[in-house]
């Protein structure tokens, strides 16, 4: 049994892990929100499961390091600088960073990843997601994983590739372009579409999640996982054997 301390606690994803918690063989340490003592938390716990904002992410890292304990980060909206302070935090800490909790996701990607190497960049690849209307961030951390997961097995750079919000006279698509498209509205828990469109033909792999519920479940099984591992970064696929 672990004790896990939830950053984010109040929050639509904090609420959904402290029920997951409840409802398996580990307990909850507590929970720490927006000014509250991320390093207390951590010392009372075995692992932290962080779905709170990016502002807190770093300040998140070193409550992990400073406890000695590891930390799941399943927030989004993550920029490089914050990509660089969780590499750098494993080389103290296991840290597993995700868009996605999901076992569904995570099969996705794999999905992607063969059908973009094998087409090649002949076939446009677009990425749409649809979320509900309180979500800050776009595109989904999801949608990102997709498109990483493409543009890895192209063997290019997503970050040179992406066309995302295209508004107005954009031209034609670019050659090898990963597109991206974001839809808000109710109360969508999360639903990802990757399409790879061909000559006349195309390819539609897609993931619905039903309830948050899912990604709950999947984090607490992800830091349970991660509790007595080397430090080191990393991945659900790792988590799931897949
Ligand atoms: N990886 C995955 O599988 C999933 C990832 N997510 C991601 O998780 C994150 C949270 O989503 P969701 O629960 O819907 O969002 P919410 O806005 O409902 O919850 C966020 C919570 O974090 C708190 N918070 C904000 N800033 C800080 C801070 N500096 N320190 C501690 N707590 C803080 C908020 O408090 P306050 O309201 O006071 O600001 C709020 O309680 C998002 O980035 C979302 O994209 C969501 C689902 C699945
Ligand atoms: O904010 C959400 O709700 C979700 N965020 C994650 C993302 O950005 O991909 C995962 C999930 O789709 C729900």
């Amino acid at each position: 049994m672990a004790a896990i301390g939830i950053i984010g606690r109040e929050g639509r994803m904090g609420q959904a892990i402290a029920a997951a918690v409840e409802a398996s063989e580990h307990k909850l340490a507590g929970g720490a929100d927006k000014g509250e003592d991320v390093a207390g938390l951590a010392d009372a716990s075995n692992a932290l499961i962080d779905f709170s904002a990016p502002a807190a992410l770093e300040g998140n890292l070193h409550a992990a390091i400073g406890a000695g304990i590891p930390i799941l980060i399943g927030t989004t909206g993550l920029e490089d600088r914050h990509h660089r302070a969780i590499d750098e935090a494993a080389h103290a800490v296991p840290v597993l960073q995700t868009g996605n909790t999901s076992l569904g996701v995570t099969m996705l990607a794999k999905l992607v990843r063969e059908a973009a190497g094998a087409l090649g960049p002949g076939w446009d690849i677009e990425i749409v997601e649809m979320h509900h209307r309180n979500k800050v961030d776009a595109p989904s951390g999801t949608a990102l994983l997709l498109g990483e997961a493409a543009a890895n097995a192209r063997g290019v750079d997503l970050a040179d590739n992406a066309e995302r919000g295209r508004d107005g006279h954009t031209g034609a698509r670019g050659d090898g372009a990963i597109g991206f498209a974001s839809l808000r509205g109710g109360t969508v828990a999360g639903e990802h579409s990757v399409i790879l469109a061909g000559e006349n033909e195309r390819i539609v792999l897609s993931h619905v999640a039903e309830d948050r519920a899912l990604f709950a479940r999947g984090a607490l099984t992800g830091a349970a996982w991660l509790i007595g591992r080397e430090p080191g970064r990393y991945t659900m696929e790792d988590v799931l054997g897949l």
